[in-house]
């Protein structure tokens, strides 16, 4: 069996090798309308003009990155202090040698903001020239093509030489840039070594490259105390360096890894979630501590596994069952939670939209109601590079239809009864920076998808009351639960619009045709207990039926259920199928097979859903009720709810005059 060859250094990084005169004529086409020969020049740098240009960018324009003011800056340092102090031995590291090639090594946040810089004073003056400097971000939005930005949106290292940056006053730079990824593939900060365009420094990218894989391998160091860790690599020397791989499972389940773990199995951040064990390695995890030899697909690997973790489902018959039951693992302290989790499919649809949204596309996201629309697009800001600026939401469903027009566009002062003596800026200027939510846009008036369409083609909103047209800046997210094909056809939705907003579109699967429902109902449960050592535990068949279930609400449903069942089960008890709402043991009773699926948006499903979890909710309550004899309070507190809450619920079941 042959060993896993090695990769090189650089194998996923861009280094350009396009000589000046190439790319001058390159240039000269590109922004004369004439196309650009494939081979012209390196493509993630054409596929950046392209974006650049399609953002309306000119060669000419001054990027538009306004320094942050001291105290906006002094905040945004203070929050990535944790990412500033792990990459301080980087920093140091690679300073003798930017100081040596006239450069500075930089430190971004994951939006591009420069958190930090060292190195060569001299140059450090010429760049602050162009910007290049603490507290001014060089995100590819707002600076054109540069090493940073264009890393942050490709995903991968960059190098931007000279005339390949955007703007022409960039172009006496030359950037070599290396994304930083948490154990989670979650983008966490850049490091970037810039000098000037005339002395190329010819191992720059290797350089930032290298150290941002030291910082990585670094985040497993004290992590994951509960979950099984390996290391590995074809050639055993590689062992203990930051280039062997290591990978994280939590019950053989991949849930975190190196770049290096991933790419020398082949594999890309979608693996996360996805794989097991099994599918990876021959054989079996094997002893704590032990080196051993194992088969891959891709050939053999020397391995060695650093710990054993605990298995955590304690009570799931997958899992081995021990004597006593175990504290369900922590979070490791390595790295910001990685927000909800969703299955492989969703997991690769959002890596597409953050990398879409990062280029301007705007992402309509559909599917029936509580399948996480909202959650969905609040992970695309949350790990796009517009992260750090605001994330304004709007429910087009739920505003009157003459408010929606001021929430949205903003009022000057005095413009119409009422408004706010100091006028409203209105949500799209709220959203300057970051990304608009626009959710259940096909409840959205046809007079107002008009006054939408006009500041999506022209950037730039008017307020009411007059005023003048302000420009806006936002990446344009929208949801709907309806069919906005069926409702253009239908002419109750704009098609101009719709063709406007669904670019890339984003279909979110109904939880009845996930296909592994009791994984999700386990791992929802487990979230909803936490870290809790005598939390009440399901018992297979009620897992079972409650995967079985068809869930007309989806997620919204299946974990209000989840957290009402905890409320009210004893600790460490385990849940029967007699402790599951009457609706599921009924719907379980029923002979035949489960009713047909409803097709998305079906207004049927979303009532049966309200209707389904009413039901449960005056369940849960009587049952509260019964055990806390009548407590009002007691059951309150049990149910995690306040007590004027529950009176509020017993006095409309009173004036329904009971259940
Ligand atoms: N991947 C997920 N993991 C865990 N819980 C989730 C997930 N997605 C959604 N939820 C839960 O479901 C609830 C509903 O999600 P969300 O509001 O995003 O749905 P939606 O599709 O926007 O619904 P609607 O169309 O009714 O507005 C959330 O409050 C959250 O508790």
């Amino acid at each position: 069996m042959p060993a896993v060859p090695t990769p090189a250094v650089s194998t996923s990084a861009l280094s350009s090798c396009a000589s000046t005169d190439a790319v001058l004529a390159a240039r000269r086409r590109f922004f004369s309308g004439a196309p650009v020969a494939e081979d012209a020049l390196a493509q993630p740098i054409l596929r950046s003009w392209t974006r650049c240009a399609a953002r309306g960018l000119g060669p000419q324009s001054r990027p538009r990155a306004e320094p942050l003011t001291d105290s906006e800056f002094a905040a945004r340092r203070e929050r990535h202090e944790a990412l500033r102090r792990r990459c301080r031995p980087e920093l140091e590291a690679l300073h003798a040698a930017a100081r040596a090639a006239d450069s500075i090594v930089i430190l971004t946040d994951p939006s591009g903001l420069v958190l930090d810089t060292v190195g060569s004073a001299d140059f450090a003056d010429r760049a602050a020239k162009v910007a290049l400097r603490p507290g001014v971000s060089w995100s590819e939005a707002e600076t054109g093509t540069n090493a940073i930005g264009t890393a942050l949106v490709e995903r991968r290292p960059v190098e931007v030489r000279g005339a390949e940056h955007y703007a022409e006053a960039n172009g006496i730079l030359s950037c070599a840039a290396a994304p930083i990824h948490d154990p989670f593939g979650e983008l966490v900060g850049l490091l970037d070594l810039s000098g000037p365009a005339s002395v190329p420094h010819l191992h720059a990218l290797a350089l930032v490259e290298l150290a941002a894989g030291q910082v990585e391998h670094r985040m497993f160091e004290g992590a994951f105390p509960d979950h099984s860790l390996v290391r590995f690599h074809a050639d055993p020397s590689f062992l203990g360096t930051a280039r062997e791989g290591i990978l994280v499972f939590e019950d053989y389940r991949l849930i975190a890894a190196n770049r290096p773990g991933l790419a020398l199995l082949g594999l890309g951040w979608d693996a996360l979630e996805a794989k097991r064990f099994g599918d990876l390695f021959e054989g079996s995890l094997g002893k704590a501590g032990e080196e051993r030899r194992v088969r891959t697909r891709r050939g053999d690997v020397i391995m060695r596994l650093e710990r054993q973790g605990t298995p955590v489902r304690t009570l799931s018959p997958r899992a081995p069952q021990p004597a006593e039951p175990q504290p369900a693992p922590a979070r490791p302290p390595v790295a910001p939670a990685p927000g909800p989790r969703f299955d492989a499919a969703t997991e690769r649809d959002l890596g597409r939209a953050v990398r879409l949204m990062e280029a301007g596309v705007p992402v309509l996201i559909q599917g029936e109601t509580g399948v996480g629309k909202e959650v969905f697009a609040r992970q695309m800001h949350r790990r796009g590079n517009r992260g750090a600026r605001p994330f304004a939401a709007v429910n087009c469903a739920a505003l009157p239809e003459g408010l929606i027009e001021s929430e949205l566009f903003g009022y000057e002062e005095g413009a119409f009864t009422g408004a706010r003596r100091a006028g409203f800026k209105g949500l799209f200027r709220e959203a300057d920076g970051g990304v608009l939510f626009l959710d259940e846009i096909g409840d959205m008036p046809l007079p107002l998808q008009s006054r939408l369409l006009r500041v999506l083609q022209e950037r730039e909103v008017t307020p009411l009351g007059g005023g003048r047209p302000v420009a806006v800046d936002f990446a344009l997210v929208c949801a709907s639960h309806r069919d906005l094909k069926q409702l253009v056809e239908a002419g109750a939705f704009r098609a101009d619009l719709y063709f406007r907003i669904a670019q890339y579109t984003v279909m979110l699967p109904s939880l009845r045709t996930l296909a592994d429902r009791e994984v999700l109902v386990d791992r929802l449960w487990a979230e909803l207990a936490g870290p809790c050592p005598d939390a009440p535990a399901l018992s297979a068949e009620c897992r079972a039926a409650l995967a079985g279930h068809d869930w007309p609400g989806n997620f919204r449903q299946l974990v209000g259920v989840l957290r009402v069942l905890q409320a009210l089960a004893e600790p460490g008890h385990i849940l029967g199928v007699e402790d599951l709402p009457a609706e599921l043991r009924a719907a379980r009773r029923s002979v035949g097979p489960s009713p047909q699926p409803a097709a998305p948006g079906d207004a049927a499903a979303r009532d049966l859903a309200a209707r389904d979890l009413g039901a449960v909710t005056r369940a849960t309550i009587e049952a509260a009720l019964v055990a806390c004899e009548g407590n009002v309070s007691e059951a309150a507190r049990r149910l995690g709810i306040h007590r004027s809450t529950l009176h509020r619920h017993l006095a409309a079941r009173g004036s329904r005059g009971g259940h």
